[in-house]
């Protein structure tokens, strides 16, 4: 088996799988992987290329799976040229080890890929004056000491509720266009101090209210899998760009979905962590009982070093008082391929819902699950029914939470100081929010403070009958679709049962509605499988999702952003 290549020695150049490059035009590309996949059940002797005997990776006699997922993982580290498409922090870090590639054409290239592409899917708000700048700094510092981390000279788009000190923080609001803060969101100084780049800020569904992505500030960012339809949301913005490849790195935040559901249909790996375990400080917060920012990446690999970076213990959030005890050294460190092997997943079969697509690609993720050695075993969530039936925290802690951010972090030019100040302004904000921003700014303080007495219960219990679940049934992690809405883009309610018990999630590409994929139908989009775990315990759930990642290769970038020339 291969050294680990994520582990912090960053064993690059390891001498793995260099036999991959079946073509042998000197790097491991995906006509490599489209030769191995067309072997599959064939012996290496009889697959008919000049090199076959190359093609049967773990040298078992066959051409299988197992060698299509180790070749999909030598892409990763391929030596060969650096490619910008579906490139991970592990592509990047080699290529900049080796000279091959700076932060400044790194970052040049993306956003190339912005100016050609954006306009088709409208993910971006604003992009970094200052990125150019940033990363030739971030140069000059690994030419003359080295890397900071593996995230140094990385690119990454924050969704554009992030405090950020070099381009506003609107939440998609024309009543914060104004709001240039004066310090960065704790998640985005954590990135910072690991060498990333700050490129751009996402559109959001505004204020991050609802599960499409529209803005008044932004307008309405699409699908690049599926022109016209929806991105998902909220933070559809940063899975629309990551998707497209604008960025390795996004970061969303999640209140009720607004992490996973733009995952599962931008075929991103999103991480909803245990509340607590990312500081909240510096972002434009929805309900904080409920809120929690975190990656959304094309990898899971990436999800884990990103997680490294932005996880952490923070003053200014009383949730993350537990944060430093509980995570590891990191992440990565989960990271094995044979994470499945022995591993018990549990799920509840009234998750699956009545979706054909998300039934039939949930069954085929069983499959692969059991194919690489998880036993997974039907359970019913205790008080499932129960948990459906609570309300997010949205409705009544809205006003409350956002008064405290702009009393906090506004810049002296937004001309508002609280919700109230904002509806006054009677239009300064997206038409269809007219009522429920009304709504939100009436609610009283005694409201709040009995909503909240209520909801901390609400969640505790929520807690404690999954986490109950899990321990009666003895199992690692509980799987469902992460969207499973009757119809095409409709999330269904699966992704309630993270924020009403403050667990962690975790969703991976589960494989796409259409054979056609992309472009071609306005159903191609994909579906995420989401694995939810015990409180702090996003290390298993990674190690899970790495091994089902591995083993079926669901993700695909969109035919319409293909790399660009010259
Ligand atoms: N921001 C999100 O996660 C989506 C909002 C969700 N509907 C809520 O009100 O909780």
């Amino acid at each position: 088996a291969p050294s680990d290549p994520t582990s912090p020695g960053l064993a690059f150049g390891a001498p793995f799988y260099t036999e991959a490059d079946l073509t042998g035009d000197g790097a491991v590309d995906t006509d490599d992987l489209s030769l191995l996949v067309a072997a599959v059940g064939t012996t290496s002797t009889d697959a008919g290329w000049s090199d076959v005997a190359a093609a049967d990776l773990d040298g078992s006699g066959t051409i299988d799976v197992t060698d299509v997922a180790a070749l999909s993982q030598r892409m990763l580290y391929d030596d060969g040229a650096f490619t910008l498409l579906e490139a991970s922090t592990v592509d990047i870090q080699k290529a900049m080890a080796s000279g091959e590639l700076t932060a400044v054409e790194l970052t040049q290239m993306y956003l190339d890929r912005i100016e050609a592409y954006d306009d088709q899917i409208n993910s971006i708000i604003t992009v970094n004056p200052h990125a150019l700048e940033i990363a030739a700094e971030l140069d000059k510092e690994r030419a003359a000491g080295g890397p900071r981390s593996m995230l140094h000279g990385i690119p990454v788009i924050a969704k554009d509720n992030y405090n950020t000190v070099d381009m506003p923080t609107t939440a998609g609001c024309t009543c914060l266009q104004a709001n240039q803060t004066s310090s960065d969101a704790q998640m985005i100084e954590n990135l910072r101090a690991d060498g990333a780049v700050i490129l751009a800020k996402a559109n959001l569904y505004e204020f991050a209210v609802n599960t499409t992505t529209d803005s008044s500030l932004g307008g309405t960012t699409t699908n690049p899998y599926a022109p016209g339809k929806t991105s998902g949301g909220s933070s559809g913005g940063s899975g629309a760009s990551i998707a497209a490849n604008f960025a390795v790195i996004g970061l969303g935040t999640d209140t009720g979905g607004s992490i996973r559901i733009p995952s599962s249909w931008n075929a991103l790996v999103g991480v909803r962590s245990t509340v607590g375990l990312t500081s909240r400080d510096g972002i434009v917060p929805l309900a904080l009982s409920q809120d929690t920012g975190g990656p959304m990446t094309r990898t899971v690999t990436d999800a884990a070093i990103a997680l490294d970076a932005v996880a952490g213990s923070d003053p200014e959030d009383a949730a993350t008082a537990l944060t430093d005890s509980r995570r590891p050294a990191s992440y990565t460190s989960f990271l094995d391929a044979d994470s499945l092997d022995g591993a018990r997943i549990g799920y509840d079969p009234t998750t699956i819902g009545t979706n054909a697509t998300a039934q039939r690609l949930f069954a085929d993720a069983v499959a692969d699950l059991e194919a690489h050695g998880a036993e997974v075993v039907p359970l019913a969530i205790t008080d499932m029914a129960t948990i459906q039936t609570w309300s997010s925290g949205s409705t009544n802690e809205f006003g409350h939470d956002l008064n405290a951010y702009l009393t906090k972090f506004a810049a002296p030019a937004v001309p508002y100081r609280s919700l109230q100040d904002i509806v006054a302004s009677g239009g300064d904000y997206l038409p269809a929010l007219a009522g429920t921003l009304r709504t939100r700014s009436l609610v009283t303080q005694e409201t709040y403070d009995a909503w909240r007495t209520q909801h901390d219960g609400e969640i505790a219990f929520g807690r404690r009958a999954i986490e109950g679940t899990m321990d009666a049934h003895d199992v690692d992690a509980i799987i469902y679709p992460s969207t499973s809405g009757p119809t095409g883009y409709s999330s269904g309610s699966n992704n309630r049962l993270s924020p009403f018990s403050a667990l962690p999630a975790v969703t991976v590409p589960m494989g796409f509605a259409s054979a056609a994929l992309d472009g071609s139908t306005s159903d191609g989009a994909p579906i995420g499988l989401e694995f939810i775990g015990r409180a702090y315990d996003e290390g298993t759930l990674l190690g899970l999702a790495y091994g089902y990642e591995q083993g079926s290769l669901n993700r695909h970038a969109p035919a319409l952003f293909p790399e660009l020339e010259g």
